[in-house]
C-alpha cells in the first residue's frame, strides 16, 4: 500500500470566494489535483453535523428493510443506472440502492413510497437535504474546473443539464476471512462526477496513474471529489477517471454515500477551447445515457478495458 496521500483542498462555503485574487489559483489546484490523480478530498461545511447523522442514521433504516422490498429498487431505460445490488458472488460484502433524481422533491417522494408505502417523511427530507447541500458542493467544483480551462458558459449548459443519482453503500466486514476482503472489484465511475462519503470506516482505495493504491482515511466533514469517465471526454482526457476499489479490513461494517452526477437531454461535446495543434481532439461528441446503456446492456461495452474510448473515443 502506497504512503501517498491525497491532495486536501477546503472548499468550506464560508472560505469560498470568487471575486477574490486568490480564486483563479484556488481553481487551478482543484483542477490541478483533478488532472494528476483524478480525485481529491474536500473538506466542505455545506453539510452539517445534524444532517450527516440524520443521513446515515437513514442508510440503516433503508439497510434493514427486507431484501423483498429492496430489490423493488429498479432501474428502466430512461435512467438506466442500477437500482438494488447486492447478493453478487465476486462481492459478497457489499449492498446498495441508487435513487434516481435525489434533488427533486419526486424523486426522493418516489424512492421512499416505493420502499415505506406508508410514507417514511424523515428519510425522504434527509435525502433531499444531503443531495442538495452536496450538489452545491459539485456546482463549485464543476465551475472551478471550467474557470481554469475557460469554458465557463459549456460548462453552465451542462450543469442545466445535469441530473443526481444518490447511493447509499453499505459493505460487511468480511470477519477474519481476508480473501473476502473484497468491497467492491476495480473500476472507473461512469459519471461526469461522484462525491463520496465515507462514515469512520475506511476501506476505499484509488489507484494513481503508476499503478499504485491510495487508501483514503476517512476525515470529518470531508469528501471525495472524483471524475468518471464522461469528465474524461468533456475534458479531452485531461482529467482521467480514476480506477478505484473498496476492500474492507477488520470488524466494522461500512457505510458510504455516493452522488453521481449525469447528462440528460444534451450531448457532451468537447469545448472547442480544449482542442488545438497539441491537444487533438481525442473524444466524439456522446448521449451520456446512451453510454451508460452500452456498459450495462452491449458485450463489447460490458467487456472493454476502457468503455469510454471505444464507445466515443477518436
Ligand atoms: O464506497 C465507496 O467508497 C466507493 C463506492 C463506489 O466506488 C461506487 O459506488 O461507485
Ligand atoms: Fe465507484
Amino acid at each position: 500500500m502506497a504512503l501517498l496521500k491525497l491532495p486536501v483542498i477546503d472548499l468550506s462555503l464560508k472560505n469560498i470566494n470568487p471575486t477574490s485574487n486568490s480564486w483563479i489559483t484556488k481553481c487551478d489546484e482543484v483542477t490541478g489535483a483533478l488532472e494528476e490523480h483524478g480525485c481529491f478530498i474536500a473538506t466542505y461545511d455545506g453539510v452539517s453535523q445534524e444532517l450527516e447523522d440524520r443521513i446515515f442514521l437513514a442508510s440503516q433504516e433503508l439497510f434493514n428493510l427486507p431484501t423483498e422490498v429492496k430489490v423493488l429498487n429498479t432501474s428502466d431505460i430512461d435512467t438506466p443506472y442500477d437500482g438494488y445490488v447486492g447478493q453478487i458472488p465476486v462481492m459478497p460484502l457489499y449492498e446498495s440502492l441508487g435513487i434516481e433524481n435525489a434533488t427533486t422533491t419526486e424523486g426522493a417522494e418516489n424512492f421512499t413510497k416505493l420502499m415505506w408505502p406508508s410514507g417514511n417523511e424523515s428519510f425522504c427530507t434527509s435525502v433531499l437535504m444531503y443531495s442538495k447541500a452536496v450538489v452545491e458542493l459539485d456546482e463549485i467544483v464543476m465551475r472551478m474546473v471550467a474557470k481554469s480551462y475557460g469554458i465557463e458558459e459549456h460548462c453552465e449548459s451542462l450543469l442545466r443539464s445535469t441530473v443526481y443519482l444518490l447511493r447509499y453503500n453499505k459493505y460487511l466486514c468480511p470477519n477474519g476471512n481476508e480473501e473476502n476482503s473484497v468491497g467492491i472489484v476495480p473500476h472507473t465511475d461512469k459519471s461526469v462526477m461522484t462525491i463520496l462519503h465515507q462514515k469512520q470506516v475506511k476501506g476505499l482505495q484509488i489507484e494513481t496513474k503508476d499503478g499504485q493504491w491510495i487508501e483514503v482515511d476517512p476525515l470529518p466533514s470531508s469528501f471525495i471529489v472524483m471524475a468518471g469517465d464522461a469528465c474524461m471526454a468533456w475534458t479531452n482526457g485531461r482529467i482521467e477517471a480514476p480506477n478505484h476499489k473498496v476492500i474492507m479490513e477488520g470488524n466494522q461494517e461500512r457505510i458510504s454515500l455516493g452522488l453521481f452526477t449525469f447528462i440528460k437531454g444534451l450531448k457532451i461535446e468537447i469545448p472547442q477551447k480544449l482542442i488545438d495543434e497539441d491537444n487533438i481532439q481525442r473524444f466524439k461528441e456522446f448521449d451520456h445515457i446512451k453510454y451508460i446503456h452500452y456498459i450495462r446492456y452491449t458485450n463489447e461495452g460490458k467487456t472493454s478495458k476502457c468503455p469510454i474510448k471505444s464507445y466515443c473515443g477518436i
